[in-house]
């Protein structure tokens, strides 16, 4: 199908308030989309259907998805479009700054009282929109990050969400996986070689070293590579790949996303703690932001699915960014808060001539 066809249709569909999704595979020119026929609106417990999937954070919250079966399944090559990104001033509130650092500080009290090793903390900040267009929106998320995986969403009980994430949550095909530990981040310069310090090898460590124990209980073999500095739009981040293979006949799909999310990068260790920590100090709700989203083929036996890092939910005129970070007995409040300032810019780049 042509790009331009793909578009009208997206249009079509969204004027109608009906679910669609688009979206690129990592290093993918190749768009992909589901157009749901009808309104009906369609949840999943269980991964075992071909379609497309959209979790929220909160895993006592609604799964959505749109089902293959009752959609129309397009692909168009997408043409890259020469776009020079550039940074977006956002000068610090100092009301969202003071409660941010507070927020920071209370999970570094946690940590020192030893009721957890990390805590992922974040927030949200809404931009108003002079100029949106969905054209542009896609045009611009789709050329600017090519090396993440790209989505527009749309459902009328969710509301429009994009993003760029460059993190995996678990990728399978047939009996084998892959997934990854990110976390650590500072801004890409050109300087080489780049210096990680122990704030951030420790941080990263922690998430590889919990994801391969929730691992142990699904998978028969395990490889794991060593930690390697991984470039995400304007931002590295210190990233180990892990794979293997799930153990015959007990592991599925499902059991191994279960096993998973949300994973030490966007939630923290132990989980539980740090789960009902974000949940109570956190003061919004993060509802798909760090949830995970992806298509399911092969009725589960193959599936690329993504945690939902670096996106935004656009409602009207405004949209609402969503951005955090890992907070360790390491962390200096005035770094953490910079750091989100930085990740906001993913997403800010797209918008910039919307704002
Ligand atoms: C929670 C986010 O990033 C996670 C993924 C990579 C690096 C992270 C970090 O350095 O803190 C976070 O764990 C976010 O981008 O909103």
């Amino acid at each position: 199908m042509d790009y331009n066809l793909l578009i009208e249709k997206l249009l079509k569909h969204h004027s109608k308030n009906l679910p669609f999704v688009v979206f690129s595979l990592p290093e993918s020119n190749s768009m992909n989309a589901f157009f749901q026929k009808d309104m009906q609106l369609c949840t999943v417990n269980k991964l075992t259907e071909n379609g497309f999937v959209f979790a929220p954070f909160d895993y006592k919250d609604t799964t959505f998805f749109i089902p293959e079966n009752d959609s129309e399944s397009l692909q168009c090559e997408f043409i890259n479009h020469n776009i020079e990104l550039t940074s977006v001033t956002v000068s610090d509130d100092i009301e969202e700054k003071e409660s941010y650092i507070k927020l920071v500080d209370k999970a570094i009290e946690a940590i020192k009282k030893r009721s957890a090793n990390k805590i992922v903390v974040s927030r949200q900040k809404d931009f108003e929109l002079k100029d949106f267009s969905i054209e542009k929106l896609i045009e611009r998320l789709f050329s600017s990050y090519p090396t993440a995986f790209r989505y527009i969403w749309y459902h009328p009980n969710t509301g429009l969400w994009c993003g760029a994430t460059p993190e995996t949550l678990v990728q399978i095909e047939n009996n084998s996986f892959k997934t990854m530990a990110l976390a650590g981040t500072q801004p890409f310069t050109n300087r080489v070689p780049v210096f990680w310090g122990s704030k951030e090898l420790d941080e990263q460590q922690l998430v590889t070293d919990v994801i391969i124990d929730s691992l142990q209980r699904v998978t028969s073999v395990l490889k794991v590579s060593n930690p390697f500095t991984y470039q995400a739009g304007s931002l590295l981040h210190l990233r180990t790949d892990i794979t293997g293979v799930l153990k015959n006949g007990k592991a599925t799909l499902t059991t191994i996303t279960a096993a998973l999310h949300p994973t030490p990068a966007v939630c923290g260790s132990p989980q539980k703690f740090a789960n009902e920590f974000i949940l109570e100090n956190e003061g919004y709700n993060r509802e798909f932001y760090t949830g995970f989203l992806g298509p399911i083929l092969e009725n589960g036996q193959s599936a690329s699915l993504m945690v939902n890092l670096r996106c935004m939910k656009i409602e009207g005129n405004i949209a609402h960014v969503f951005v955090g970070g890992g907070i360790t007995l390491g962390s200096q409040p005035q770094d953490e808060w910079n750091e989100t300032q930085n990740k906001m810019q993913t997403m800010l780049q797209v918008l910039q001539p919307m704002l």
